[in-house]
């Protein structure tokens, strides 16, 4: 019998749902509807809505503070839709898949029991700006959709193939192991959809596609995927380390925090029962990145404004676009130059056109070339080639989608994951 499956994706600015019927054994899930709040960290927060051929975009929202507002506004709003009949009754969603984006040693999916619940909760303090909202959020559909399956998808599990060397930091092991100090990696849901889209666009087997892979949103990261799996990717124990983002410094010399303040190790303003977070974390993650230099966390915004010629929008472009590019040259070393594609996804690698052209001029001297024509006018299918004709190296833009990559999966373990079974009975599941 089809069965509805909720995809849940809490980013740090944002919150998609997208809704699907499956049946057990299908080959994908299909898409009934689409509901993202977006702007959580550029108020007011605004809802953009898609079934069939119903769209709403940019609806202003008032009273949505929080990740979790965010999707109990969406879940009434889907199960008020006159259009969407299937969901007309809380009671008709079988699974709802979380992505939970530190999943510490996990290395695949999880059915959330108490058990897992607690897990995920102690990895909180190393993703603040995540793991504490998908929380709410499990906990939200626990109480609102008490049949449900809830499954979380970690963002960390596509790196699990990191090498030793890749993945240690140069620090005492044994503090380093006994506090699980390592480097972990993330947006794993999204660079496992890429590397299953891309190698068919490419006709090559999964497990021969090389790919350089950017992750560009209101977090940002790079990878370098080698047949098919994570062999290297710039966040770190957090999803601080690396690129820098919407309000993210990325990498900095540790040090400098301790001249930023005086309080870095203290417990942040901002710190709560659920949340611990040190003055430190919350300046780093909070109150940096396009947020500090430029006053808007929108990237879209600040090409906009350094178009106007605004100086410190040009300032903050050219920051990404050089710290790309680092990573960009270091992943070609990784990779041996045994390179099939550059790869750009996330809100920013899509609809970025500025900021893909200023990479690939950097990185045209690898082969990696862009035909300016195609890049400013991106097909509407999943993969899109932006290269030009010829070149030693292709780029192209994915669309990804991380709803999609948790739906599929979760279809792939129906059985394992279907409410009523005894695994799913969850009696005092996420006791406080
Ligand atoms: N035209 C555009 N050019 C560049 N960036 C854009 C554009 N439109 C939206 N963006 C950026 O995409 C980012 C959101 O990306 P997304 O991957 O959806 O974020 P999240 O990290 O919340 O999942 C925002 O920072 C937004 O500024
Ligand atoms: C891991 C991460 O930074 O996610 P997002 O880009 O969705 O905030
Ligand atoms: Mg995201």
């Amino acid at each position: 019998m089809a069965k509805i499956i909720l995809s849940i994706n809490a980013g740090s600015s944002s919150v998609k749902v997208s809704v699907y019927a499956a049946t057990e054994g299908a080959q994908d899930p299909t898409q009934l509807a689409e509901a993202q709040v977006d702007g959580l960290t550029a108020p007011p927060p605004t809802l953009k809505y898609s079934r069939g051929d119903e769209k709403i975009k940019g609806k202003k929202l008032e009273g949505i503070n929080s990740q979790e507002d965010a999707f109990k506004y969406i879940l009434d709003h889907l199960t008020n839709d006159k259009g969407l009949p299937e969901l007309s009754h809380r009671d008709d969603i079988g699974f709802s898949c979380h992505r939970v984006v530190h999943g510490g040693d996990y290395p695949k999916a999880q059915l959330i029991d108490d058990d897992t619940y607690h897990h995920i909760e102690k990895l909180s303090d190393l993703a603040p700006l995540h793991n504490a909202g998908a929380l709410t959020i499990v906990r939200a559909v626990h109480h609102e959709l008490p049949h449900a399956s809830n499954i979380a998808y970690f963002d960390s599990s596509f790196h699990s193939t990191l090498p030793l060397h890749v993945r240690t930091y140069p620090i005492d092991p044994t503090i380093a192991s006994r506090n699980k100090l390592r480097k972990y990696g993330f947006h794993g849901i999204s660079y496992s959809f890429i590397t299953r889209a891309v190698a068919p666009h490419l006709q090559k087997p999964l497990d021969e596609l090389n790919i350089i892979a950017l992750h560009l949103g209101s977090g940002a990261s790079a990878c370098a995927i080698k047949g098919g799996k994570s062999v290297d990717t710039s966040m770190g124990l957090t999803p601080l380390a690396g690129l820098p983002g919407a309000t993210r410094s990325g990498s900095i010399d540790p040090s400098l925090i301790f001249h930023f303040t005086h309080d870095a190790g203290r417990p942040s303003r901002q710190s709560s029962k659920e949340l611990h977070i040190t003055e430190a974390e919350q300046i780093l993650n909070k109150e940096s990145g396009w947020a500090a230099l430029t006053g808007t966390t929108d990237f879209g915004e600040v090409i906009g404004r350094m178009e106007r010629g605004d100086e410190m929008s040009k300032l903050a472009f050219d920051i990404f676009v050089d710290r790309i590019v680092g990573f960009v040259g270091s992943y070609y070393l990784t990779l041996e130059g045994q390179v099939d594609a550059l790869v750009f996804a996330g809100g920013i690698g899509e609809k970025g056109s500025q900021l893909r052209e200023a990479v690939a001029g950097k990185a045209a001297c690898l082969g990696f070339e862009l035909d300016p024509r195609k890049n400013r006018n991106v097909g509407d299918g999943v993969v899109e080639d932006i290269g030009k004709e010829g070149a030693k190296h292709r780029i192209l833009v994915c669309r990804t989608d991380e709803q999609l990559e948790m739906a599929r999966g979760c279809v792939a373990e129906w059985a394992k994951y279907k409410p009523g079974t005894e695994e799913v009975d969850m009696p005092g599941a996420f006791a406080e």
